[in-house]
């Protein structure tokens, strides 16, 4: 069977089969493998932060001394993320806004295998199938979105 997100077509040019990831306009010749989520050893992901008072690091390349509360970035937050359930684009707000220094990558952090991000992140974009963004997400650095792209 073919695994959730992708579709298999036909190439106009050849007639061959090949299959097209829906999330990621990747393609591949090769029927893809489904791997369940936890046994995948990494997942690629981006992210939108907002830092407040409390974060571990409360500065980032928008702000020198963010003394924001966790609430008043909290509402920050939510207000970004309806903006890109609206159809906004992740990149692009996360370029914007993100007190990460991802943000110059549209928020990108590459791919990254478990053990390297901290529990509540890692937790959340492991949990996501490939396209899917997550609830807000807590962590020491301050409060986040995540966007999983592979
Ligand atoms: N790619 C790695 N190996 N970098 C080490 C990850 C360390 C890890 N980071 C986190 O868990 C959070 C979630 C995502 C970003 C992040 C925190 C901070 C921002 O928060 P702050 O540290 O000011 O509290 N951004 C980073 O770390 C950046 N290097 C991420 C990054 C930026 C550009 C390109 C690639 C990755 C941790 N265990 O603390």
């Amino acid at each position: 069977i073919i695994p959730e997100g992708w579709e298999k077509r036909k190439s106009r040019s050849t007639g061959m089969v090949y299959y097209l990831n829906i999330y990621t306009k990747e393609s591949q010749w090769e029927l893809p493998t489904k791997k369940a989520t936890n046994e995948l050893s990494e997942v690629e992901a981006a992210h939108l932060l907002v830092k407040h008072a409390g974060s571990r690091r409360p500065s980032s390349h928008r702000e020198e001394n963010i003394t924001r509360t966790k609430e008043e970035a909290r509402e920050l937050l939510e207000g970004y993320k309806q903006e890109i359930d609206d159809g906004a684009d992740f990149g692009e707000m996360a370029s914007k806004y993100s007190d990460c220094s991802s943000y110059k990558k549209g928020g990108s952090l590459g791919r990254f295998k478990k053990g390297v991000m901290q529990a509540k992140f890692e937790e959340a974009a492991f949990g996501l199938k490939v396209g899917e963004m997550s609830g807000i997400v807590d962590t020491d650095s301050g409060l986040h979105i995540i966007l999983r792209t592979k």
